[in-house]
C-alpha cells in the first residue's frame, strides 16, 4: 500500500499505531505530527515515521490517511482546523480517541465538506504515555472499536488493511454504545483508581508507615491512576453524561456496604454474597492479556536485607546469559525480608531465571 499517512501525536497510541503500519506497510510513508519536537526526533531516530512536521496544516494536503491520537479534545480542535478545500478528496481520517460521541458529532462537518471520518479505539494501552513506550503487539488480539460515519461504511476495509499488523479485531458499534461501555468498563476504572489513591495519600500523612505496606492488592487496583491527567480530563469531560449514571450506581453499592457494616454480624451473609458474586464475574470474564505493554514477566525474590545481594542476584543472571528488562527494591525494612522485583521479556527468560537463582542461591523466587 504505497500510501502517505499522518499520525497526529506521536505518544504511546500514537507511536504503536505508525509501528503496525511500517511492519504492515513498509513501501508507505509516515509523517508524524506533534507538538513536541522531542516526540519527533525520538520517532525519526526509532524509525517509527518518515517525516516530522510540527504543523498539520503544512503537511494534511500530502495525505491518504489522517490518524489522530491526541487526547480527545485536542483531536476535536484539530479536526475543526482541517481546511478540507485543500485536503485530497480521497482523504479518509481516523482517531483513536477514548471517547466517540463528541468527535462523532465534529465529524459532521468534515463529512459535509466529503470528507470520510471512521472513529477509532484501540482497546488496549497502558499507564505509560509517550513514543517511548509506543509497541507495535500493543493491540495484538484486543477489541480496537470503530465508529464509521454511514458515508464511511465502503472505506472500513481500507482501514483494518492499513492496520492489518496491530493484529487487533475489529468490532463497529455505535457511538453511543461505544461511550457506554467504556464509561463502565473503562473511565469508571479509572477515577475508582485515581480517588483510591488521592484517599490513600491523605491517610498516609497520619500514618507515614502505611505507604511501606501498600502491596499487590493496592498495586493491582492503582496501576492507572499513574495514567496521564490531561488525557484522562479530556476523557471525562466528553463522557459526563455515562459517568454521572455509573457513580451514581457506584456511590449506591458504597452505601449499601457501609450499612451492612453499620448493622454489623446480622449481614454476614449479604457481605459474602457481595464478595462471592464478585468472584464469579470476575472469574468468567473474558480479560483481554496479551500484547499489551505490561505483558512482561516479573519474578520475586524475598532476599535477606543485607548490601551485595543484588550484585549476586544479577552475576547469576548474567553467569547464564539471562537478560532482564528492570530490577527493583519493593520493601527493604530492618525486620524483615526485602522483595526484590526482576523483570523479564518473556516466560521462558522467567523460568530460566528462576531455576539459576534457586540453583545458585538459598533465595525464596515467586511469581504473582
Ligand atoms: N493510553 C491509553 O491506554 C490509550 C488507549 C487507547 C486510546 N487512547 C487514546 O489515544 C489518544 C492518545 O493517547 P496516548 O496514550 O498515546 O497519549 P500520549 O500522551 O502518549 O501521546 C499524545 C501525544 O499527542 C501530542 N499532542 C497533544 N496535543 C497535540 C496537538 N494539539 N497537536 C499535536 N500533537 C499533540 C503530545 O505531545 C503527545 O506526544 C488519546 O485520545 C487517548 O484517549 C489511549
Ligand atoms: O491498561 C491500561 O493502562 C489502560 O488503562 C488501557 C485502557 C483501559 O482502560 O483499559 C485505557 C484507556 C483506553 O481508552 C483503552 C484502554
Amino acid at each position: 500500500m504505497k500510501k502517505v499517512t499522518i499520525v497526529v501525536g506521536l505518544g504511546l497510541i500514537g507511536g504503536s499505531i505508525a509501528r503496525a503500519i511500517k511492519e504492515g506497510h513498509p513501501e508507505s510513508t509516515i509523517i508524524g505530527v506533534d507538538l513536541n519536537e522531542a516526540s519527533g526526533k525520538q520517532a525519526l531516530k526509532l524509525g517509527i515515521i518518515d517525516l516530522f512536521e510540527k504543523e498539520l496544516n503544512a503537511v494534511a494536503p500530502k495525505a491518504d490517511v489522517v490518524i489522530f491520537a491526541t487526547p480527545v479534545q485536542q483531536t476535536t480542535r484539530l479536526m475543526n482546523n482541517l481546511e478540507p478545500s485543500k485536503l485530497k478528496s480521497s482523504l479518509v481520517v481516523t482517531d483513536t480517541g477514548s471517547t466517540k460521541k463528541e468527535i462523532m458529532q465534529q465529524s459532521k462537518s468534515l463529512a459535509a465538506q466529503g470528507i470520510t471520518f471512521i472513529g477509532g479505539h484501540p482497546m488496549a494501552g497502558s499507564h505509560k504515555s509517550g513514543v517511548l513506550a509506543s509497541d507495535a503487539r500493543l493491540f495484538e488480539n484486543a477489541y480496537y472499536l470503530l465508529t464509521p460515519n454511514p458515508a464511511s461504511n465502503k472505506h472500513v476495509q481500507f482501514l483494518k488493511e492499513l492496520l492489518i499488523k496491530t493484529n487487533a479485531k475489529f468490532l463497529v458499534v455505535t457511538p453511543d454504545e461505544h461511550d457506554q461501555m467504556t464509561g463502565m468498563l473503562s473511565h469508571l476504572p479509572h477515577i475508582i483508581a485515581a480517588g483510591l489513591v488521592n484517599q490513600t495519600d491523605a491517610f498516609i500523612k497520619k500514618y507515614p508507615m502505611a505507604s511501606r505496606l501498600a502491596a499487590g492488592g493496592f498495586r493491582d487496583i492503582t496501576r492507572i491512576a499513574s495514567s496521564d491527567p490531561a488525557m484522562w480530563t479530556d476523557i471525562l469531560l466528553t463522557n459526563r453524561a455515562v459517568l454521572i449514571e455509573e457513580l451514581e450506581n457506584w456511590q449506591t453499592q458504597m452505601a449499601k456496604i457501609s450499612s451492612w457494616l453499620g448493622e454489623g454480624e446480622g449481614n454476614r451473609e449479604e457481605i459474602f454474597d457481595f464478595f462471592a458474586q464478585a468472584k464469579e464475574t470476575r472469574d468468567h470474564l473474558p480479560i483481554h492479556k496479551e500484547g499489551a505493554i505490561p505483558a512482561f514477566f516479573d519474578l520475586f525474590i524475598d532476599i535477606p536485607d543485607y548490601s551485595g545481594v543484588v550484585a549476586n542476584v544479577t552475576a547469576l543472571l548474567a553467569d547464564k546469559n539471562i537478560s532482564l528488562i528492570n530490577l527493583k527494591i519493593l520493601e527493604t525494612r530492618e525486620d524483615i525480608n526485602g522483595i526484590l522485583q526482576v523483570t523479564f521479556k518473556s516466560k521462558q527468560d522467567l523460568e530460566q531465571a528462576k531455576r539459576c537463582i534457586q540453583a545458585g542461591s538459598d533465595y525464596v523466587c515467586y511469581e504473582k
